[in-house]
């Protein structure tokens, strides 16, 4: 079978290192800045940055009601970080204008970790990875508050939740795509995979 088209939403953040990461996990990497790109893609990484900035940018370059479709109709999508917060259903202490597609019944607080410690990288054992600890890499990351009954935690650290799936959406408060270890990246393209499996019966 040939190998899942997966787009990275490229509006501002750390783009070029998930293309890289998908890339190394068998998947057709691709930057998504139109709503046309966006039609074209199996699955789509939202990634780390400033989720204030991606979360306008969308809006500004007419992307945000197509996201917000696009999931809705169940395609596959991984947010790290500022993309985690772009999953969120509801987010604590939104700046002014922001929005997100959401996906994930979660609430998350931005910038969670970040007011004790800037960044900082820990172990963290993730559901649905055998194995090892992943490396978790944590740069002013958000954790999650709290999940509803439809979200599975798939990780915690220090007590806070930093992994989340909910169906074909999942997200991270760290960045998988900045360790050279691409599992979780392998993970998301085995759901886009078995998501574009369901789509051709
Ligand atoms: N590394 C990151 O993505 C940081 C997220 C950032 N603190 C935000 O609120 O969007």
């Amino acid at each position: 079978m040939t190998s899942p088209v997966i787009g990275v939403l490229a509006l501002q953040g750390d783009v070029r290192e998930h293309l890289v990461a998908l890339a190394a996990a068998d998947a057709v990497a691709r930057p998504v800045r139109r709503p046309e790109e966006l039609a074209e893609v199996d699955g789509l990484v939202i990634p780390g940055g400033e989720s204030t900035t991606i979360s306008k940018l969308a809006v500004l370059f007419g992307l945000m009601e197509p996201l917000r479709a696009r999931v809705r109709d169940g395609m596959p999508v991984y947010g790290t970080c500022a993309g985690m917060i772009m999953l969120a259903d509801k987010i604590l202490d939104p700046r002014s204008g922001q929005e997100t597609v959401g996906g994930i019944d979660m609430i998350v607080r931005r910038n969670a970790f970040g007011r004790q410690n800037e960044s900082f990288e820990a172990a963290v054992d993730v559901k649905e990875i055998p194995g090892d600890p992943v490396e978790g890499v944590f740069i002013r990351a958000p954790w999650v508050e709290s999940v509803g009954a439809r979200a599975e935690v798939l990780a915690e650290h220090d007590g806070h939740i930093v992994a989340v799936r909910q169906g074909n959406a999942l997200a991270t408060s760290f960045h998988p795509e900045l360790t050279g270890d691409h599992r979780v990246h392998g993970l998301f393209v085995e759901m886009v995979r078995a998501y574009r499996t369901s789509e051709s019966l």
